[in-house]
């Protein structure tokens, strides 16, 4: 820690946390009540265990962050770990990723091509943390990483292994054969591949890569993310939520405390300096001997006094998204987010929704194939810190996005549609 973070490292700071389990083409048909409720009370329970464990007096983003992911993992409602996708080829390929704004060389960590480690977000946890050892215990000096390699090294550092049938679920494999079933329609019927069928329109095909963003009493950000990927991506396929920058992104910056204005000097008489109740400068002026300093006697007093320049502000961002990770890698989504906020100094609520509300840059993204594909579909969580004040941040541009946060009164909250159920919409609009 340097000077300067411990100057704002005395701040009191309030942890926050929000999560997501994905966004997507949701509506009250695709969502209908009884599921609508089983994610609530999933979320509910994630949240409440992850936000008790961030209450306790050493927590830190970093291990909360990976505990709520690693809980969204376990449950096949969500797509990654245990309920991940399917590629084309009918495989899982799991990809996950954690940065942190502050705190550890390496900031970020990305692993794709995973098929055997049950939880993945552990694995990134340790590749960040081992980074902080010469050689990396094996991993080195790097922040992307893939496959074989690093599943040797999660194997070798403890964490669970599986069979690649453990994140088997009945309900994603028919989504895989439907899937194509629907493609081959498509393709005899003429109809362009990445045009969304009828079938799409109706049913929610899981975008649900989850996350989470925490903020630690230490004023650190953590966003931790995983996923399966898309339904029937090619094998090998790449997405953003491994990619720095892409799918998520943690940083901090400081920035100077504007000083106030003070008179600094102000000719007056020693009438003025009485009446203000400035006795001491009226005799500083009238007896400067009487005021040399005994450590440098050979300067006086000054006769107003100067305010010390005060501590620079931390400004910390953090973010997940979900969403069609193809966009994301295009517009580079929530690093130009926190872009837009550090250099168009933009608060952070106003960056998401730019990026990743209604009409935003992802959705502009995909021009005229917006609702017609999937591309430019998604949403974004976060957390903004300045100085002591945090906010929990989200937005999306689909039907909705199950996510769950503690508010600024502590109370949890937890939303798929804009609001309650009652605001969904009915079906897929164009
Ligand atoms: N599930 C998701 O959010 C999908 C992920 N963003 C991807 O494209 O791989």
């Amino acid at each position: 820690m340097n000077e300067k973070q411990s100057n704002v490292a005395k701040q009191h700071i309030t942890p926050r946390i929000i999560i997501h389990g994905g966004a997507g083409n949701l509506t009250k048909h695709s969502l209908p009540r009884d599921k609508y409720d089983a994610y609530q009370t999933s979320l509910r329970r994630i949240l409440s265990s992850s936000s008790s464990l961030l209450s306790k007096p050493d927590s830190t983003a970093l291990d909360v962050a990976t505990f709520a992911v690693s809980l969204l993992e376990d449950d096949a409602l969500y797509n990654s770990g245990h309920g991940a996708v399917f590629t084309r080829e009918g495989k899982n390929e799991l990809e996950c990723s954690i940065m942190v704004s502050n705190g550890y060389r390496k900031r970020g960590i990305g692993c794709m091509m995973l098929q055997h480690v049950k939880n993945p977000i552990k694995l990134a946890r340790e590749l960040l943390i081992r980074g902080e050892q010469d050689g990396g215990d094996g991993s080195q000096d790097h922040c992307q990483y893939s496959g074989a390699f690093i599943e040797g090294l999660a194997e070798k550092w403890g964490l669970d292994m599986v069979d690649p049938s453990y994140f088997f679920t009945q309900q994603r494999w028919d989504e895989h054969l439907k899937g194509l079933e629907e493609e081959a329609k498509q393709k005899e019927a003429g109809i362009p591949i990445n045009e969304m069928s009828d079938w799409e329109k109706a049913n929610y095909i899981p975008l649900g890569t989850c996350g989470s963003v925490v903020l630690d009493r230490y004023g650190t950000i953590c966003v931790a993310t995983s996923t399966g990927g898309l339904t029937n991506k090619v094998g090998g396929r790449v997405g953003d939520t491994p990619t720095i920058g892409a799918g998520f992104w943690a940083e901090e910056w400081f920035e100077e405390a504007s000083v106030p204005k003070v008179q600094t000097h102000v000719p007056s008489t020693p009438l003025d300096k009485l009446s203000r109740g400035e006795v001491s400068t009226v005799l500083a002026d009238c007896f400067p001997m009487l005021f040399l300093s005994p450590s440098n006697p050979s300067t006086c007093r000054s006769s107003i006094p100067t305010l010390d320049q005060p501590p620079p502000i931390r400004h910390a961002v953090g973010m997940s998204g979900t969403g069609n990770g193809d966009s994301f890698l295009r517009m580079d989504a929530c690093r130009t987010a926190a872009a837009k906020s550090r250099f168009a100094t933009i608060p952070l609520p106003d960056s998401v929704t730019w990026m990743a509300g209604p009409k935003g840059e992802l959705q502009k993204s995909a021009g005229d194939r917006w609702h017609r594909s999937h591309e430019g579909t998604g949403g974004i969580i976060g957390v903004e810190l300045v100085g002591s004040k945090s906010t929990v941040v989200w937005d999306f541009n689909c039907g909705g996005m199950f996510r769950a946060w503690v508010d600024d009164d502590g109370e949890h909250q937890c939303l798929i549609f804009r609001e309650g159920y009652h605001s969904g919409p009915e079906s897929f609009a164009i």
